[in-house]
């Protein structure tokens, strides 16, 4: 377990973690995410030991860190993995694994659970940067770490190895059984493989929930923003129904801090259904081809922009009139205005 109560972190004068609070259980993966700049690293140091925080507490286990009294960062039992692997380039995956081991066979055993008998005996020059990142997971893995940090494991490499890797990585975690904190700057991998995600701001935890709840029921405009596209439009709320009314439609609501009266409904891309329709309720002002999908931007005749996302097939161009209608049978987030 790892329990973080208040903590703070400076740079001389300067705070970047700012009364960081979170309790992670065993076996739990935690995401961070956050924009650049936010603290996602610093945190990471504070809890390996690399840097000393300047208020607070955490508990690793049995260790108890405070400002005053720290604790070597060999004795916290720390697994560390990098963007860049961090692996030795003159030893081959198993003298990698095995460093410093005194039993084989855990190297062996995450060698395989990883995928890499094939490569037990070449070194790291001849490994391509999934096979590396596995490496250097496995290593970590085999020393059996307290607690594992990941900071931007998957950054170094192509779009098309992340997607399978992230769920390797994920998989191996749980199969250790610890609890893990990943710093990424990808939401959507955050999203995906988090038992839990943190959203940072300017070294503030804005909330800390999972996937699903900060996703659909962000607590602030700036979390519903940072998890993906969002868009904000004006209706009015019957607070004895909880029922949104706006010019799309009516849509049940999930009200973000006792908002109530005139509010701002928070859609996503797929909340809203779109067709050609020349006395629809809106005009389309841009459109993205994405592959299996289109986005659109439309303006709607009262004035405000959504975007919606709508199968390939869908075309419709920009200056065209369409209808709009809110489809999401779920309870929307919706904030004051
Ligand atoms: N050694 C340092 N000395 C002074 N300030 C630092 C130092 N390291 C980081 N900072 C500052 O602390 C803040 C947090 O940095 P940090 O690297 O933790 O952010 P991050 O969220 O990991 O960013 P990124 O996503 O760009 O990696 C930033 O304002 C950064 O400029």
């Amino acid at each position: 377990m790892i329990e973080v109560q208040n903590v703070s972190v400076h740079y001389g004068q300067k705070k970047v973690v700012d009364n960081l609070s979170f309790i992670l259980g065993d076996a739990e993966l935690l995401t961070l995410v956050g924009p650049t700049g936010c603290g996602k690293t610093t945190i990471l140091q504070a809890l390996a030991g690399l840097i000393p925080i300047s208020d607070g507490t955490i508990k690793l286990g049995s260790h108890t860190v405070t400002a005053t009294k720290t604790i070597a960062p060999e004795k916290r039992q720390v697994g560390m993995v990098f963007q860049d692997f961090a692996l030795f380039p003159h030893l081959t995956v198993i003298e990698n694994v095995s460093f410093k081991l005194k039993d084989n066979a855990k190297a062996d055993y995450w060698i395989e659970l990883l995928g890499l008998t094939p490569w037990r005996d070449v070194k790291p020059a001849n490994l391509s940067g999934g096979q590396k990142q596995r490496v250097a997971l496995a290593r970590t893995l085999a020393h059996e770490p307290a607690f594992v940090l990941l900071d931007e494991p998957l950054s170094n490499l192509d779009a098309a190895l992340k997607d399978d890797l992230r769920w390797e990585i994920r998989q191996a975690l749980k199969e250790a059984g610890v609890p893990a904190i990943w710093v990424t700057h990808d939401q959507e991998e955050a999203l995906s493989v988090g038992d839990r995600i943190g959203i940072l701001k300017d070294g503030k935890l804005q909330q800390i929930d999972t996937p699903e709840n900060c996703f659909s029921k962000p607590q602030s405009r700036f979390v519903a923003r940072f998890l993906g596209d969002a868009s904000f439009l004006p209706g009015t709320l019957n607070t004895s129904s909880n029922i949104v009314a706006t010019a799309l439609g009516n849509a049940p609501a999930s009200p973000v801090n006792d908002a109530q009266g005139e509010v701002d409904l928070l859609l996503r891309p797929d909340d809203l259904s779109l067709t050609l329709d020349e006395a629809g309720n809106g005009e389309i002002i841009w459109s993205r081809y994405e592959g299996s999908a289109r986005l659109y931007g439309v303006k709607t005749d009262a004035g405000a922009t959504v975007k919606i996302r709508c199968s390939h097939e869908n075309i419709a161009e920009p200056g065209q009139r369409v209808m709009m209608h809110i489809i999401t049978t779920h309870p929307l987030a919706v904030f004051e205005r």
